[in-house]
C-alpha cells in the first residue's frame, strides 16, 4: 500500500516537473516534496487504493502505465497533437555547435525553450518550498470566475471584459511608449473591466512580475491573470506569491497530465486558470478533463501568429453543446477590435472576451472600453 502510494504520488509529481525531456525524469528535491504531499492527502482520504482516491482527478491506470512506460515528455506530447517540443537545457537553448545546436520550429517552440532557461534560473534563487511559503503568506485570492459572471449580469449579458496590461508582443512590436502598468489598471478598472490580464514574460512581451505585484498592492479590485508560459508548477505558486488570482494554462504546450495537475494545483491554492486552447484537437483533449471551469478560445495561432476570430465561432459550433453542459465559461481571446467583433463572439457563446492592443494602443486604454463595446460598461 504505502509503495503504492508513494508510486502513484511520485508519477503524478514526475508528470508536473515534465523534465527534462529526452529521458524519463527521477525523484528530484523538490518532486520529492510534492509526491510526500500527495501522500498525506491521499492517506487522509483513502478508502480503497490510493489510485482510486486519486484517479478521478489526477490518474488513471492508463496514465500510470503511460509514465512508467518510460517515454519521454516530448513523445507523450507528441501523441497528444502537441508540436512544442521541450528543450530542457539550462544554457540558452539554441547554443551548441553540430547536432547539439537546436532550432525552434515556431515563436511558441523559441518562447518555451527560453522559459525552460528562466525557470530554471528563478528556481535556483527561490526554491519551491520557499515560494510555497511565500504563496501561503499572500493575501487571499480574488474569485476571478465569479468576478466574470458578475460584470456579464451588470451588463445584461454582454461577455464580461479581462482588459491586458501588456507593453509589446512578438509580432506587434511596441505597443505603447508611455507604460505606466497601475495607471492602466486603474483606469480599465474604471471604465468597467471585469478582471486584468498581466503579462509577466520579460522576454517576448516587456512584462515582468513586478508589474504584477505593484498592481496588485495599488487598491485595485479586479482579480488578476498572471500572463505568462507556464510549464512548471513552481510558476503557478510564485505567481500566487506575487498576488495573482489565476494562471494561463496553454494547452498547444501542456500535456494532458501537466494540465491535470496544475489544474489541481490552482484549486488547492485557490486560484482560477484559464485553459487556453486554439484548434479542436486541443478543445477535445481539455474537454475530457474534468476540473476545466474555464477555457480561452485563442483566435490567434501562436504558432503562425494569425489572427481569426471566426476561431471562437467555429469550435463553439461544434462543442458549444458539451461546453454549455459542463457549464464550462468561455473566453475569446485576441484580435478584438470593434463592437461588431464582440458582438460576433457574445453570438457565438462567449461568456467573455480577453483583449489587449485594441485598448493599449490608443491613448486611454480605459476610456477605448467604450467603444470597443459600443457603450458604457457598468463597473
Ligand atoms: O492583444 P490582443 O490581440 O487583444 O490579444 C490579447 C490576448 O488574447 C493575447 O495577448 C494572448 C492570448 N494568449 C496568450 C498567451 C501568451 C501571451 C499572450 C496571449
Amino acid at each position: 500500500m504505502e509503495t503504492s502510494l508513494l508510486a502513484a504520488a511520485s508519477v503524478a509529481a514526475r508528470a508536473t516537473v515534465a523534465s527534462p525531456c529526452s529521458r524519463p525524469v527521477s525523484l528530484r528535491s523538490d518532486v520529492a516534496r510534492a509526491a510526500v504531499r500527495c501522500r498525506s492527502a491521499a492517506t487522509k482520504n483513502v478508502q480503497g487504493s490510493v489510485l482510486l482516491t486519486l484517479d478521478d482527478e489526477l490518474l488513471s491506470s492508463a496514465e500510470v502505465i503511460q509514465w512508467e512506460s518510460g517515454k519521454s515528455i516530448n513523445a507523450i506530447a507528441a501523441a497528444q497533437g502537441i508540436r512544442i517540443r521541450r528543450r530542457c537545457r539550462p544554457r540558452y537553448p539554441s547554443e551548441g555547435v553540430g547536432a547539439d545546436r537546436a532550432v525552434p520550429g515556431s515563436i511558441l517552440e523559441q518562447i518555451v525553450w527560453d522559459k525552460e532557461v528562466e525557470v530554471s534560473q528563478r528556481k535556483a534563487k527561490a526554491p519551491l518550498r520557499k515560494v510555497e511559503d511565500s504563496a501561503a503568506r499572500a493575501p487571499p485570492p480574488r474569485d476571478f470566475a465569479a468576478a466574470l459572471h458578475a460584470a456579464s449580469q451588470r451588463n445584461d449579458g454582454l461577455p464580461a471584459l479581462i482588459a491586458e496590461v501588456k507593453k509589446a508582443s512578438p509580432t506587434r512590436g511596441l505597443l505603447r511608449e508611455e507604460f505606466n502598468p497601475v495607471e492602466i489598471a486603474h483606469t480599465y478598472e474604471k471604465n468597467g473591466a471585469a478582471c486584468l490580464s498581466i503579462l509577466t514574460d520579460e522576454k517576448h512581451f516587456l512584462g515582468s512580475f513586478e508589474n504584477l505585484e505593484t498592481v496588485r498592492n495599488s487598491g485595485l479590485n479586479c482579480p488578476l491573470l498572471c500572463k505568462d508560459f507556464i510549464i512548471d508548477i513552481w510558476q503557478i505558486y510564485y505567481a500566487r506569491s506575487k498576488g495573482a488570482d489565476a494562471v494561463l494554462l496553454i494547452a498547444a504546450v501542456l500535456p494532458d497530465l501537466d494540465i491535470k495537475y496544475m489544474l489541481r494545483v490552482c484549486r488547492s491554492l485557490g486560484m482560477t486558470a484559464l485553459v487556453e486552447v486554439h484548434d479542436l484537437r486541443e478543445l477535445d483533449r481539455v474537454l475530457k478533463i474534468d476540473g476545466a471551469q474555464l477555457i480561452g478560445i485563442n483566435n490567434r495561432s501562436l504558432g503562425t501568429f494569425e489572427v481569426d476570430t471566426a476561431n471562437t465561432n467555429m469550435l463553439l459550433e461544434k462543442r458549444g453543446d458539451i461546453i454549455r453542459k459542463k457549464k464550462i465559461m468561455v473566453v475569446s481571446e485576441s484580435g478584438l477590435f470593434t463592437p461588431d467583433d464582440v458582438a460576433y463572439v457574445q453570438n457565438a457563446g462567449v461568456s467573455a472576451v480577453l483583449v489587449g492592443e485594441s485598448l493599449l494602443t490608443q491613448e486611454d486604454p480605459g476610456q477605448a472600453i467604450a467603444g470597443l463595446f459600443g457603450k458604457e460598461l457598468l463597473h
